[in-house]
């Protein structure tokens, strides 16, 4: 096919991110729901970004799972294809989950988690600065250093502890590293030894529903972790919403002659 592949008939995949991730789920339903001739190609969040950054290099046909939040929009110039049959559903918020019980055995640290919101400008300077090259916990504490007055909300009245432990699980998406490595920090300046352990989407929830993990501040609903959501909905505590205008769905380069997942036919 002599098509320079910017009107997507070069491509024959799809390159996603981890297998669980909800928004590769919706992307296969996507897959199936348009009837497109593409595989879904599982890999990372990190390998998704890297394929897509030497696409966009040799301006060569890429599609991706993507979402918002995400330094990519900031890095790269990108598009997400519309989405006429609204497989990837509308707005999403990021909920933070806990184990059964928390508020009793670590109310301090409950208080803090329940307190924890905030916004795309202020995740995108952390997965900004992650981006180019500093590490997340530091990131996370020059951040916090330079919103102190809104970190201070998060812990007003909320009284220190002495070395008590926290386990946080989270998934390794640019999002999720920015906001648990945030609040790994706030709550280690309240004195909590905090503990943050990356694993895949099912793990993180099936960790906070049998109480091996303490929390996570990764839960992205209504669509995106629906699936997760049902199964442990009785045996996790949802603290609400710590991010709101999440979105997921198909993203492109905007060079890319399409506009929609019904041009990938
Ligand atoms: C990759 S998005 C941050 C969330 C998800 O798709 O599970």
């Amino acid at each position: 096919n002599e098509s320079s592949g910017n009107d997507g008939s070069g491509l024959n995949e799809i390159t996603g991110i981890d297998g669980g991730a909800g928004v590769m789920s919706a992307a296969q339903n996507a897959i199936d729901t348009y009837g497109l001739d593409l595989a879904l190609q599982a890999s990372s969040g990190a390998a998704m970004t890297e394929a897509l950054g030497n696409a966009i290099d040799n301006e060569e046909p890429i599609v991706v799972t993507g979402w918002t939040p995400h330094w990519m929009f900031t890095t790269y110039d990108l598009k997400y294809l519309d989405d006429p049959e609204n497989v990837f559903g509308e707005e999403e918020s990021i909920h933070t989950f806990t184990r059964d019980g928390l508020a009793e055995d670590a109310p301090e640290a409950n208080t803090v988690l329940d307190n924890f919101y905030w916004s795309e400008d202020d995740m995108g300077e952390v997965m900004l600065d992650i981006q180019e090259g500093t590490d997340p916990e530091e990131a996370a504490a020059k951040w916090v250093e330079s919103h102190q007055d809104q970190v201070d909300e998060w812990t007003d009245g909320v009284s220190e502890v002495d070395g008590d432990s926290i386990s946080l699980a989270y998934v390794s998406w640019d999002s999720e590293i920015a906001s648990t490595n945030v609040v790994k920090n706030v709550l280690e300046s309240i004195g909590y030894n905090v503990e943050i352990n990356s694993m895949e989407s099912a793990f993180m929830w099936a960790g906070i529903a049998n109480g091996e993990q303490d929390a996570m501040v990764a839960g992205w609903l209504p669509l995106t972790h629906q699936e997760y959501f049902e199964d442990y909905e009785d045996q996790v505590v949802d603290l609400g919403v710590n991010f709101e205008g999440a979105k997921t769905g198909l993203v492109v380069p905007e060079y890319m002659d399409i506009d929609s997942i019904e041009d990938l036919k």
